[in-house]
């Protein structure tokens, strides 16, 4: 029975020397939307080309609904990794025309819909004659999300798709994105660096670092298990018993941290919620001073 669920399992890539992911495990359930977030150089772009059979693996397994996804044209009809089109081809300026990429999504994902695809290139003030190499950033951008977003696929992958837009292209992005999953319910993948703007539309996260994904799960579970805590130290250092604390500051008498878990009631601490951003720069901020 065909349910779309996407697995890895054991995931293991590396370029030369350099691992990138390593041992990788995941599961992608129909009828969501997944963040995946991770620093830069963490591996996204990698992952996704390796779960949706555009990038070769050493080790472990991608399947879709228990098929291999590599090289396996049936499982590939129900995936879209729409990615950003390239300002060159082998050194020269991409002449290339929008046109000519819209053909190829026509011909390479069954369930392209050429109407939608027509109202988004309107909606965007897109011309298909546009050369690519003369569009923008930003105008390449929209490109790529119509592509993704007409291919219909049942599973459709995006790599920093609201990067290169604008603050009032990106709000419409994020719109149409929840428009089109409120009428088909199919899953996004939405790789992104624009965190806490996107939070809101993530039903699920995954947080990629140093080849594994450290975390994965729905939003609101995740919110609800970090905490900061700030009043004076010992107060804190009572608040912090019993919990995972991800970093700790002291000024004077005052301290301020970061935890994991639930801050002990007694103590005379100011508690509040983190956001998405803040959690993941307490989880995957190494180095990077916190809060
Ligand atoms: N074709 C390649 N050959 C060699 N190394 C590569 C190649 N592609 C990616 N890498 C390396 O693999 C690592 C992960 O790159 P990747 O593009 O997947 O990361 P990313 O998380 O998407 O980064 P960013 O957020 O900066 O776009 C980086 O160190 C990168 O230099």
């Amino acid at each position: 029975m065909t349910q779309g669920i996407l697995q890895a399992d054991g995931l293991c890539k590396s370029y030369g020397r350099k691992t990138v992911l390593e041992n990788l495990s995941l599961t992608l359930r129909p009828g969501k939307i997944y963040g995946l977030v991770g620093r830069n150089g963490a591996g996204k772009t990698t992952l996704l080309g390796c779960l949706s059979g555009q990038n070769p693996f050493q080790k472990g397994s991608v399947t879709y609904d228990g098929a291999p996804v590599w090289e396996n044209q049936d499982a590939l009809d129900h995936i879209c990794f729409s990615r950003e089109l390239p300002v060159t081809l082998m050194g020269s300026r991409n002449n290339l025309k929008m046109q000519n990429y819209l053909d190829a999504a026509a011909l390479f994902y069954p369930n392209w819909d050429p109407d939608y695809a027509a109202r988004l290139l309107d909606l965007f003030h897109l011309e298909k004659k546009s050369k690519v190499y003369a569009l923008s950033q930003g105008q390449r951008s929209m490109v790529t999300i119509l592509i993704a977003l007409a291919s219909r696929a049942p599973l459709t992958i995006l790599d920093e798709p609201a990067a290169g837009l604008d603050v009032v292209a990106r709000e419409q992005f994020y719109r149409l994105l929840l428009d089109d999953f409120a009428q088909t319910g199919r899953t996004f993948v939405i790789s992104t660096h624009i965190i806490e703007e996107a939070a809101s539309v993530f039903e699920e996260v995954l947080f990629l670092d140093a080849g594994k994904i450290v975390v994965s799960g729905p939003v609101d579970e995740l919110l609800a298990q970090f905490y900061a805590v700030s009043g004076l130290a010992e107060e804190v250092d009572r608040a912090c018993q019993g919990v995972t604390v991800l970093s700790a500051r002291t000024i004077g008498r005052r301290k301020e941290a970061v935890i994991r878990g639930t801050p002990a009631p007694e103590a005379d601490v100011d508690r509040s919620p983190l956001g998405l951003q803040q959690v993941f720069v307490a989880l995957c901020g190494h180095g990077a001073e916190q809060i």
